[in-house]
């Protein structure tokens, strides 16, 4: 009985992603453990070989969905611009844009005999069926599935052909999502254990009693209140809304971000995922905003990010920066540019609504108009106040200098400490470089601003370059 709970948990974690790779190593690995196959692999082998039958192969569980409920909503089933392309996958981008077409297959994973154990104190322990941690799995599952999708489920793996009452396994997996986990406190984040508010209360069973978590439209399934605690609504933008939130699981906290409208069409998908498609492909960099993690739910794309304590947008903080404190920032965006543009991306929405400060460091964020500086992908540019002249005139020659441009205009509008207009003489004489005089600041400093907007984007100095300049020289070099 127990064992059966187990296996069936552990298909529903696979059924996430595919059940094939593992029933393989396992069906090799039990031929050296034991010469007498427990109900476990019995049940794995049964699986593997009704799979088998079916035809179902690891080809038609990627691309195929064999019935509507063996689909788990997920970017993986839109095609998108790769910044990263794996070898031997060349697609170009107007090839993605057709409805209907093919996902390029990830790389296959290679399959090892590996097998992961569980150390504590320094010695590989096993969980046989008495120990205290199997008996908490066991607890999990069956608290996760009722009595009677056990049945169920029971009925669909002793049979060799589907019940009526089948339920698929990517079901069970989705209703197995809905189970929020206990909402734990982080010891080792600071963040959560300063807390004022207590969103460990309990949340589970309050959930539970409720009857899951309710959705927009209704299906129960969301994978943010399962998997996260909202706080606080820290942001928005023009397409965005940005929320302080706890994950549950880890107890730490990060800020996610959802498209306000919904996303409907691929073409519109596509597009949101540039944004995290650049952030995936660039990695960590101290002073860009860290990625976790991205989903769609309810048509809606959800970005898991690094949680920064603001922004330094000027109309939504009243936070005066000195000259030292906007040199800092200037310094650090430029360490982000650099680090962009190394790998070939253009931000192209540079402005003090994106970047963000956490713990006195300054990130880089907002990549939702990211694209690739050889011009290979779409151009959406951002914000028009911070544009330079050759991107209103259709010039994407050089994209990594309208990233120096916008920086230049940034910082030009928190040493004014008022915002950019939206048009009139002063946007005009900034594209064409003219910037007025700063008193109090140094000669240094806005003749570096100035270059920065020099209308000829060739003169403007690259990122590295930037660095390079001797009103640096306090701060630590790249
Ligand atoms: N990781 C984060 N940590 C803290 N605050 C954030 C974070 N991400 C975004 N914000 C806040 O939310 C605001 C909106 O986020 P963002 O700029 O990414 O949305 P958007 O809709 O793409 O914006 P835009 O209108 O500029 O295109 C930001 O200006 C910032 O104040
Ligand atoms: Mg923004």
């Amino acid at each position: 009985m127990k064992k059966s709970t187990l296996a069936r948990h552990l298909s529903v974690q696979l059924g996430q992603v595919s059940l094939i790779p593992l029933l393989q190593q396992s069906s090799s690995s039990s031929s050296t453990t034991t010469s007498n196959p427990s109900r476990f692999q019995k049940f794995l082998e049964e699986k593997l070989d009704g799979h088998r039958s079916s035809s179902l192969s690891i080809e038609h569980l990627d691309n195929n969905c064999l019935d509507d409920k063996d689909c788990i909503l997920s970017q993986d089933f839109f095609c998108t611009p790769d910044y990263i392309t794996p070898d031997g996958q060349q697609i170009s981008y107007l090839d993605c844009n057709k409805e209907n077409i093919e996902c390029p297959r990830s790389p296959e994973k290679v399959t090892t005999a590996k097998s992961k154990r569980l150390r504590k104190g320094g010695f590989a322990v096993s969980f046989g069926s008495e120990s205290p941690l199997h008996n908490l799995v066991m607890e999990v599952a069956s608290d996760a599935l009722g009595s009677d999708e056990v049945n169920t489920e029971k009925s669909s793996v002793t049979g060799s052909e589907r019940k009526p009452n089948y339920v698929s396994q990517s079901a069970v997996a989705l209703r197995c999502r809905v189970m929020p986990p206990p909402c734990v406190r982080n010891p080792y984040s600071k963040e959560t254990a300063e807390m004022d508010v207590d969103p460990f209360g309990n949340q589970r069973s309050k959930s539970l009693a409720a009857g899951i978590f309710p959705t927009e439209n209704g299906d129960g399934l969301s994978r943010y209140r399962t998997d996260f605690h909202e706080i606080e609504q820290i942001g928005w933008g023009n397409f965005s809304r940005v929320f302080k939130v706890l994950k549950r699981i880890d107890g730490c906290m990060y800020a996610v971000k959802h498209s306000i409208r919904q996303l409907h069409l691929d073409t519109e998908r596509t597009h949101a995922l540039m944004e995290v498609q650049a952030l995936a492909a660039l990695g960590y960099h101290q002073n860009t905003v860290g990625y976790y993690n991205s989903w769609f739910e309810n048509a809606q794309l959800y970005i898991q990010m690094e949680l920064c304590d603001r922004s330094l947008s000027i109309t939504r903080s009243s936070q005066l920066l000195s000259e030292e404190e906007i040199l800092k920032a200037m310094h650090q965006v430029a360490k982000a540019l650099q680090f962009i543009h190394e790998r070939g991306i253009a931000h192209l929405d540079v402005k003090p609504d994106n970047i963000y400060v956490k713990n006195g460091v300054y990130k880089l964020g907002d990549f939702g108009c990211a694209t690739l500086i050889d011009g290979s992908l779409p151009i959406e540019e951002g914000d028009a106040r911070y544009m330079p002249l050759e991107i209103l005139n259709d010039n994407y020659d050089h994209l990594d200098k309208v990233d120096i441009f916008s920086l230049g205009a940034a910082i030009y509008e928190l040493i004014k400490r008022s915002p950019l207009p939206k048009s009139g003489p002063q946007l005009l004489n900034l594209r064409e470089g003219k910037i007025s005089l700063l008193p109090g600041h140094s000669i240094q400093f806005q003749n570096l601003l100035k270059v920065m907007v020099d209308p000829n984007p060739v003169k403007r100095p690259s990122a590295k370059e930037l660095l390079e300049h001797s009103i640096f020289d306090r701060f630590d070099r790249p």
